[in-house]
C-alpha cells in the first residue's frame, strides 16, 4: 500500500489499484471460459469446412503464398495442402495448361475490381483426372501498413454439372438417329460462316444432298432398314468433312454440307468423293438381296449479291431438284 501511495505521490496520475486475489480468480475462470468457447467455435468451423464441398483459400497477394486452404483441397485437387502451402507454384501446376493464362488473368482482376465471380477452369488432379472448377474471389484485405492484400475464394467442383451441360448441348444440337447436326444447329452455325465469309470475302461452297428413291427403300425394306441407310449415309456425308466444315441432317432424307473457304473445282471435288463413297454402300434386304442407294446433289458457292445464306440455300434447292428432275444420282450446280 505504500509503495502505491508512493508513486501517486511522484506522478501524481491516476491510482494503479492492483487487482484482488478474487478479481485475478474472476479474470482467469472468464478467460479459460473464452479458451473453451473459442476452442468450441474453432472446432464447429473445422467441421464446417470439412463438410464444404469446395475449397476455401486465402492468397497473400504481395508473398504470393497461399496461407490458408480448406481441408477439401486434398479432396478435390487430390494434392497435400502443405505443398500448396509452402509454394504457390503448386497452384499453377496444377492448373490445366490450355486455362493457366485465364487463370493467372482473371486471378490479377480481383484485385483491380474487386471481386471476379464465377471464373471457371480446369485442373488435372494429383491422380491425372481432369476437374472443372469454378471459383469466387474477392479482395478480404486492402493492402495497409506494409502489408500487401489478402485475396480470399471459395473454389467449387463444377465437374458433373459440366458434364451435364455438354450433354444437354449435345442432345440439343445433334440429330438422334444419325448423330449428325440437328436442322437449327446446322444452320446456326451456317449463318455464322455465311457472315464471316462476306466479312473477310473469302469461299464459301454449300451442297443439297437427298436420297434417291428414299420413300421405296422404306416400303419396300422396312422403316429400320431406311433409318440404316440414313446412319451410313450420314457417316460417309462426315467422313469427307475437313477441318471446319459444317454437315447437318436437315429434313427427312436430306443433308447439307457447307465448306468454308473451299473453291469451286474442291467443292465440286468433295460432291463427287460424296457421291462415290454413297453408291459404293450395300445393305441387304429382308429378302436376303443387296441393295444400294444413290444421291442428288446440288452445289452452289457464295456470290457477292447473296445477302444472306437463304439465298445460296434456295440456289441449292433449286438444283437439286434439277439434278432429280433429270434423272436422279447427279450432281447440279446452281
Ligand atoms: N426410315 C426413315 N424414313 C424417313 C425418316 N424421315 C423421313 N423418312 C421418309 O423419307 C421418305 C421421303 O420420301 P419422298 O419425299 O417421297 O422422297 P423420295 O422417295 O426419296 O423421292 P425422291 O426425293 O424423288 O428421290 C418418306 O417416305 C418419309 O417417311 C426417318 O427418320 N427414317
Amino acid at each position: 500500500m505504500n509503495l502505491l501511495k508512493d508513486r501517486k505521490d511522484v506522478s501524481d496520475g491516476p491510482a494503479i489499484v492492483p487487482p484482488s486475489e478474487a478479481q485475478t480468480l474472476l479474470a482467469l475462470m472468464h478467460a479459460r471460459g473464452e479458451v473453451a468457447r473459442l476452442s468450441e467455435r474453432e472446432q464447429l468451423f473445422s467441421t464446417l469446412l470439412g463438410s464444404v464441398n469446395a475449397v476455401l483459400w486465402a492468397f497473400d497477394w504481395q508473398n504470393q503464398q497461399m496461407i490458408y486452404v480448406s481441408p477439401a483441397y486434398e479432396q478435390i485437387f487430390g494434392r497435400s495442402a502443405a505443398l500448396l502451402l509452402g509454394d504457390f507454384d503448386e497452384w499453377r501446376n496444377s492448373v490445366y495448361p490450355d486455362d493457366l493464362e485465364y487463370a493467372e488473368k482473371t486471378l490479377r482482376e480481383v484485385l483491380e475490381k474487386g471481386a471476379v465471380e464465377g471464373r471457371e477452369y480446369r485442373i488435372i488432379r494429383g491422380d491425372g483426372q481432369l476437374r472443372w472448377l469454378s471459383d469466387k474471389c474477392f479482395v478480404a484485405r486492402q493492402g495497409e501498413d506494409g502489408r500487401g492484400p489478402t485475396i480470399v475464394g471459395i473454389a467449387e467442383d463444377i465437374t458433373e454439372k459440366k458434364q451435364l451441360e455438354g450433354e444437354l448441348q449435345r442432345l440439343a444440337t445433334t440429330d438422334v438417329l444419325t448423330q449428325s447436326s440437328n436442322r437449327r444447329h446446322f444452320f446456326d452455325c451456317a449463318r455464322r460462316e455465311f457472315d464471316l465469309a462476306r466479312q473477310y470475302a473469302t469461299p464459301l461452297a454449300f451442297q443439297l444432298l437427298d436420297i434417291d428413291d428414299f420413300k421405296r427403300i422404306n416400303d419396300t425394306h422396312g422403316h429400320q432398314m431406311g433409318d440404316q441407310v440414313l446412319q451410313r449415309v450420314a457417316q460417309c456425308g462426315s467422313a469427307v468433312l475437313r477441318r471446319g466444315d459444317l454437315f447437318g441432317r436437315i429434313g427427312g432424307e436430306e443433308f447439307a454440307l457447307l465448306l468454308p473457304g473451299c473453291k469451286p473445282d474442291l467443292a465440286e471435288q468433295i460432291a463427287e468423293r460424296l457421291q462415290r463413297e454413297i453408291q459404293r454402300l450395300s445393305f441387304r434386304g429382308n429378302d436376303g438381296r443387296r441393295f444400294g442407294v444413290t444421291i442428288s446433289l446440288g452445289v452452289t458457292y457464295l456470290r457477292a449479291s447473296d445477302a444472306d445464306l437463304s439465298a445460296m440455300f434456295a440456289r441449292a434447292d433449286a438444283a437439286m431438284y434439277t439434278a432429280k428432275r433429270m434423272g436422279k444420282n447427279q450432281i447440279v450446280l446452281g
